[in-house]
């Protein structure tokens, strides 16, 4: 496994090998991100991952400063998976003095994240163009944990006609059903118990879904009804924080994520959780034929 940490050595290394399936990652690797590697492993010749904590995307300090971190022990997982190349960049290499230039996505990236976290998929948007850039890719892949950058990373290849296929493989849940995510790591025990509200939430909106509700306010006050039962109590502290928030609990459509006023035979029901100071989100597909199994990253979910 090559382990590169300037363009030049990804420039020298890069004409000899074949077909690319690239995985960007920002590290501290779960088995969401490696089944990414397992399907870019599968169908392309040569698999290249990168670990980089992005700060351009990150609206808030405190969460950069806390996002959890691990290279060495990523890099031997990475090994064990037979990957060909980590691109192990710093920030100082990827945004030197002088640098000042933004990707900027309209359209599906002025949604709920995109307010939610100003700047953020325009620091995404960047950073993945730079890193198409740099590995040259024929594929690369994108966990549809996050279906909104997806939907925004899918946009800016098009827009920009960038020469390579955007792959979006199924969200990695864990036994109960909690989405394996980075950011999981820095809940509570007591938090981590709470977690699996979402997919609850979620997953009780497509079983309504499934039986024919197709009214949009029903749905989504169905899922801020069952997160309201799961995560209990919601007494503020001394310092008047509360225990849980909902950022956002709502139904868009899936190419768009504009709420539908009339709901057909698809729909995205995507939530936003803080639990304490962690910001949870996930996504589940809404259709006519999805029947309610699974927890696994076999369920249809988008
Ligand atoms: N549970 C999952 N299943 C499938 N793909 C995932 C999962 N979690 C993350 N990914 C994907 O892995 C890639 C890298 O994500 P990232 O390194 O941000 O991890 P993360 O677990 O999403 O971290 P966090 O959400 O805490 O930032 C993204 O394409 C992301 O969508
Ligand atoms: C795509 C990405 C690696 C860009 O920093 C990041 O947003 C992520 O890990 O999902
Ligand atoms: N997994 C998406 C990257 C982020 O939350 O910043």
């Amino acid at each position: 496994m090559q382990i590169c940490r300037s363009v030049e050595e990804v420039r020298r290394l890069r004409p000899a090998m074949k077909a690319m399936g690239f995985v960007p990652t920002m590290g501290f690797l779960h088995e969401g991100h490696l089944s990414l590697v397992r399907q870019a492993a599968a169908e392309n010749d040569t698999v290249a991952v990168s670990i980089f904590v992005n700060p351009l995307q990150f609206d808030s300090a405190a969460d950069l400063d806390h996002y959890p971190r691990a290279v060495e022990r990523d890099l031997a997982l990475l090994e064990k998976e037979g990957v060909d190349l980590v691109f192990l960049p710093t920030a100082e290499l990827l945004y030197p003095p002088g640098f000042a230039t933004r990707v900027e996505v309209g359209g599906v990236a002025d949604r709920l994240e995109g307010p939610a976290r100003p700047g953020h998929f325009s620091g995404v948007a960047t950073v993945v163009a730079k890193l198409f850039n740099i590995l040259q890719p024929q594929q690369a892949y994108f966990g549809r944990k996050d279906a909104q950058q997806c939907a925004v990373i899918s946009r800016m290849v098009h827009d920009l006609n960038l020469p390579v296929e955007v792959v979006t493989a199924p969200t990695f849940r864990e036994s109960d059903g909690l989405a394996a995510s980075s950011r999981n790591a820095r809940l509570t025990p007591a938090q981590r118990r709470q977690a699996p509200a979402l997919y609850q939430a979620l997953e009780a909106a497509r079983q309504a879904f499934s039986e024919g509700e197709r009214n949009r306010a029903r749905l989504e006050a169905l899922m801020t009804r069952t997160l309201a039962e799961q995560l209990g109590e919601n007494a503020p502290d001394a310092e008047g924080r509360r225990a849980w928030e909902t950022d956002y609990a709502t139904i868009v459509d899936p190419d768009t994520f504009v709420p539908s006023e009339t709901l057909g035979e698809e729909a995205l029901a995507l939530l936003a959780v803080r639990l304490g100071e962690v910001r949870l989100i996930d996504n589940m597909l809404l259709n006519s034929a999805s029947i309610s199994a699974g927890r696994d990253s076999s369920s249809p979910d988008y």
